[in-house]
């Protein structure tokens, strides 16, 4: 048994300190990101966030919708071949990742629909991103993919990042237990705080070359300012783009005043009883749930919270003086606080 001492560090734990600076309005700055990558020539330029591969969130839908900022979606892996390989073939497939996982099923299924269109983002998502076999199943997925962008995960440290972009990865995705619906820290006890863990594997990776895109835990746009601030290229984000239009689910009514209002919606962890009892008649005798099912508030379209989220990392990029995204980093200092917010009225 050992212990690291070092303390590492939530978003909770820091606030971004403003500098001096020569913007004078948030019109002026730039919130897009260029990025070439490593094992592709390929370029992409926008607005470096991603809805996340879970059934609520990572809808054709929602594609279209981010798509509008820029912005882009990890289709979850269980729409059937026909629809994936109609929608990737059309317009709207530029703003999306195809998800996968490591079952035979998996690679089978993208081998089809990459046949009939063209698959430029492939999303190689497991929850546990540190088992040997999933090396493998990255290097293979890159010898089939020679020229899409391959992001794959979970990992929370340096040289499992480093391992991954040299078995063929060109984004390495960061989170294990800071999601809004994830059980696995209470139910295995392990994890990494999220703001040390981009930090970490964000050195990590640029140092090779490669990106990283940290996911899971940004609660409010203040959160996901920060994990730019921390170094994530990309964004990945699930309970923040729930309960919206464009999410998978039913909408809960109530009757107010006699009229019919829309309040909830639900939304759950891809490793929940929920998922696995859809996809895979419940769970297994030998595994836990790791995620829950809970009812996220009916917000309405996700353009609002697009608003949002993009101008909250405009203030930000003010505040510390950076024209454009990829200057963030450079200009953030973090300072350790042990309050975030007054709460005397409620935390909204
Ligand atoms: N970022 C995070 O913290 C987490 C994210 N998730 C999300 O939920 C999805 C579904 O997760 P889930 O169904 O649990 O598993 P995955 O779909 O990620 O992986 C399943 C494969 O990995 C094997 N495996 C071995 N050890 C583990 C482990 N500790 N946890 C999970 N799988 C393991 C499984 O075998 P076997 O079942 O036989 O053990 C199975 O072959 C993930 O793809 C991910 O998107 C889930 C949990 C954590
Ligand atoms: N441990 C679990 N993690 C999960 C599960 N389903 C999804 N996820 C992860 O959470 C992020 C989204 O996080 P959020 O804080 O933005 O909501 C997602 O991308 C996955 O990595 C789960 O069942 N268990
Ligand atoms: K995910």
């Amino acid at each position: 048994m050992r212990i690291e001492t070092d303390v590492k560090l939530d978003f909770k734990d820091v606030l971004i300190r403003p500098k001096r600076s020569t913007l004078n309005t948030r019109s002026a700055v730039d919130v897009n990101r260029a990025f070439r990558f490593l094992h592709t020539s390929s370029e992409w330029k926008g607005f470096p966030l991603i809805a996340a591969n879970m059934d609520v969130t990572g809808t054709m839908a929602m594609a279209r919708a981010l798509g509008k900022h820029g912005a882009l979606t990890a289709l979850h892996k269980h729409y059937p071949e026909d629809e994936l390989a109609e929608f990737f073939a059309g317009p709207d497939g530029t703003h999306a990742f195809y998800s996968l996982g490591t079952t035979t099923d998996d690679v089978r299924k993208l081998a089809a629909v990459a046949k009939t269109a063209p698959i430029r983002r492939i999303c190689l998502d497991v929850a546990n991103g540190y088992a040997e076999k999933f090396l493998e199943i990255v290097k293979r997925v890159r010898d089939d993919h020679p020229d899409a962008v391959i992001m794959a995960g979970n990992v929370v440290t340096g040289d499992m990042t480093e391992a991954l972009i040299i078995a063929g990865a060109d984004i390495v995705k960061i989170g294990i237990g800071p999601g809004s619906v994830c059980t696995t820290r209470r139910v295995t006890g392990v994890g990494y705080p999220q703001l040390s863990a981009i930090i970490e594997c964000a050195d990590a990776a640029h140092g090779l070359k490669g990106l990283v895109c940290a996911d899971g835990g940004c609660t409010v746009p203040g959160d996901i300012a920060k994990a730019y601030g921390a170094g994530a290229d990309f964004v990945m984000l699930g309970g923040m783009l729930a309960g919206h239009d464009e999410c998978a689910g039913d909408i809960r009514y109530e009757t107010r005043d006699g009229e019919q209002v829309a309040v909830g919606m639900s939304f759950y962890g891809m490793s929940s009883q929920t998922a696995m009892k859809r996809y895979a008649g419940g769970v297994a005798h030998y595994r836990a749930a790791e995620g829950k099912t809970v009812e996220t508030p009916y917000r309405g379209p996700v353009e609002g919270t697009m608003a949002e989220i993009m101008g909250g990392v405009r203030s930000m990029m003010t505040y510390i003086g950076a024209a454009h995204l990829k200057e963030v980093s450079k200009r953030t200092t973090f300072v350790r606080v042990t309050a975030q917010t007054n709460d005397v009225f409620g935390s909204a």
